[in-house]
């Protein structure tokens, strides 16, 4: 499993290029980041490994982030109301492409945060609200799914990763709190 030492930081030229499409069947090393990268996040996702680890909390990790400038990322949002423990989401996407996106923009309400960037930086991400992925899984099957909301924000903010951009680029200089005023706010 990766540990906060083993994430790259904000600075690093990796997290500013664009990633290599992956090649099938995965090699050793893409099998192991998706694992590892899945691992991650459920642990950080569990209040007491996530403390007994020091890790950052996260529902997304994109391969660039661990210093692999390859277009994989793991992806674990859990669903929103606790009880239903089944996950909103969950995948390692790899060469990933949003084949269609709603007009309207959704944001996350509290901003966004990501383990590259330490520094906090407040303002709205505006992203779509609604997008269609096609993606393959780790096993090379093709998936297409539509997402909306808190996934599909996760997910676009992995993908931009893939791309070499930060969340924080999206965010207006002159008034990061606004935001398209049909933006679907997502808490
Ligand atoms: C500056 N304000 C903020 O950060 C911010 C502040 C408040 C709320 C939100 C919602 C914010 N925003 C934000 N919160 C998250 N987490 C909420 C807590 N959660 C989590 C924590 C503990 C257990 C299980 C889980 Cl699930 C982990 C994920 N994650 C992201 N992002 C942006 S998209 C990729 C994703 C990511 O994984 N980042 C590391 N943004
Ligand atoms: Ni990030």
């Amino acid at each position: 499993m990766y540990l906060m030492k083993d994430i790259v930081r904000d600075g690093d030229p990796v997290l500013r290029k664009r990633a290599a499409k992956v090649e099938f069947p995965l090699s050793k090393e893409d099998q192991e980041f998706a694992k590892r990268a899945m691992k991650y996040l459920e642990v950080s996702q569990d209040p007491v490994l996530c403390e007994k680890y020091k890790l950052r909390a996260g529902v997304g990790l994109a391969a660039p982030q661990v210093g692999i400038s390859k277009q994989m990322a793991a992806v674990l949002v859990p669903s929103l109301d606790e009880d239903d423990d089944k996950p909103s989401f969950k995948d390692v996407i790899i060469n990933p492409v949003i084949v269609s996106e709603s007009v309207q923009y959704g944001a996350l309400t509290e901003g966004e945060g990501c383990l590259s960037v330490d520094k906090d930086v407040p303002g709205y991400v505006p992203r779509h609200d609604r997008i269609t992925l096609r993606y393959q899984d780790v096993n090379g099957e093709t998936h297409q799914v539509r997402l909306k909301n808190y996934p599909a924000i996760v997910c676009q903010h992995e993908i931009d990763h893939l791309h070499g951009v930060l969340f924080y680029d999206h965010i207006n200089k002159e008034d990061p709190f606004k935001a398209p005023d049909d933006t679907i706010m997502i808490s």
